[in-house]
Parts: C-alpha cells; sequence; structure tokens
C-alpha cells in the first residue's frame, strides 16, 4: 500500500540536529522539520515555499530570513516547521516568475496576482492540520504575522502568536508595506 508519508530521518543542520519527515498531497510533498521535545505547547512555523527566497537569496521578500529564524529557534527550544509547497503564495513557480516581471513594471504582489487571474493569496493551510494532527498536535504556539494563518487553521487551537518580524532592505520594502497595508499583516 502505499504512504502518503515517510520514514522519519535524522536531519543534521547549521541550525541544530532535526529530524524530518515527508508528507504526499497528490503530486505534492511537503515536510516536517521538527526538534523533539516539544514541551506541552509545540512551538510551530508553517513556512510557504519560496525558491527565489529560501535558496537563492533573493531580497525581494523576507522568507529566507523567516525560515533561518524559526529554525534557529526551534533548533534550540524545540517545536516544528511545516515547510508547504505553496510557491508564490500558491500560485507555482512559473506564475510567480511572470507576476514578478508585472512587479517589474511597477505592480505590487496583489496588483500582480490579479492581473493574471489570481486571488490575492491561493494558499490554504490543510496539510499543515493533517501534519500536526499525524503528531497528534491539537495546541501550538505559531510564529507569524499573518491574520489569514491564524484564522484559517480552524482545526488546531492557536494558544499564542510569536511575531516574526526581520529587518528589511531597500528591495522588499514596498513588499512588506503591500503585506502590511492590502493583507493585514502585524508588521
Ligand atoms: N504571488 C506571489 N507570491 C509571493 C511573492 N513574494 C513572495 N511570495 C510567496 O509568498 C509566500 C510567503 O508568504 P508571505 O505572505 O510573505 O508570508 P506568510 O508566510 O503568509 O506570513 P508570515 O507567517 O507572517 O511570514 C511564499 O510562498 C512566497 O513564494 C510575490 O510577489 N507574488
Ligand atoms: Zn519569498
Amino acid at each position: 500500500m502505499k504512504s502518503t508519508h515517510s520514514h522519519v530521518a535524522n536531519l543534521p543542520s547549521r541550525f541544530g540536529t532535526f529530524q524530518i519527515q515527508a508528507f504526499k498531497e497528490g503530486d505534492k510533498e511537503h515536510l516536517a522539520i521538527f526538534k523533539e521535545p516539544f514541551g506541552e505547547i509545540p512551538l510551530v512555523r508553517i513556512h510557504s515555499e519560496c525558491l527565489t527566497g529560501d535558496a537563492l537569496g533573493s531580497l525581494k521578500c523576507d522568507c529566507k530570513d523567516q525560515l533561518e529564524y524559526a529554525l534557529g529557534v526551534i533548533g534550540k527550544r524545540g517545536g516544528m516547521v511545516i515547510y508547504l509547497r505553496q510557491e508564490g503564495r500558491n500560485i507555482g513557480l512559473f506564475n510567480k516568475v511572470n507576476a514578478y516581471a508585472l512587479q517589474d513594471q511597477g505592480f505590487d504582489t496583489i496588483e500582480a496576482n490579479h492581473q493574471l487571474g489570481f486571488l490575492n493569496d491561493e494558499r490554504t493551510y490543510e496539510m499543515a492540520e493533517i501534519i500536526l494532527g499525524h503528531f497528534g498536535i491539537d495546541k501550538i504556539k505559531l510564529l507569524t504575522n499573518n491574520p489569514k494563518k491564524i484564522n484559517t487553521l480552524k482545526g488546531i487551537t492557536i494558544v499564542e502568536r510569536w511575531p516574526i518580524i526581520m529587518p528589511s532592505n531597500n528591495h522588499n520594502t514596498h513588499y512588506l508595506t503591500t503585506k502590511k497595508e492590502k493583507m493585514g499583516h502585524m508588521l
């Protein structure tokens, strides 16, 4: 029988020694990166894939800084990073590059998504709930500035919100201002 989750493997990293487990959702493969013990209320970061930021170090967003901050804190205190393959707020890499091309012409992130026929944010968080459920977790402390993420996680009790605010740079100030003003991020 085909499994929807992989075995658990060790992942020594520059942020500490974690364990990882992969989860399949159709063609998408998500990851839980975790460090035990979790403590009574696990500290969790739900991170959405950003290849340009996470892997290439793009300065257009704050994703890599947030990911590394989360891995650093969770590597020390225990908890879990859920890495969801929702590139470009779930419009995919190809469309995100087209959105970036529109941003080069002066559109903001939201306007560029609309120009391409997408909503502001096409993400869902069911897989995060499924992964947390797999670990028997129903209460968390969540590292986020995003109110939609909090409101969408219906099956999980968010006992505390921990802000995850990174220093801005010349290239991402407009991106962060758009998140604050148009998406209500608590920045
Ligand atoms: N469509 C689109 N997606 C982007 C753009 N810049 C970054 N992203 C994606 O945005 C996602 C990160 O989401 P954010 O809204 O920045 O932050 P968040 O994770 O929802 O909120 P926090 O928990 O507070 O960090 C990743 O999937 C990125 O690939 C962009 O210009 N257009
Ligand atoms: Zn990013």
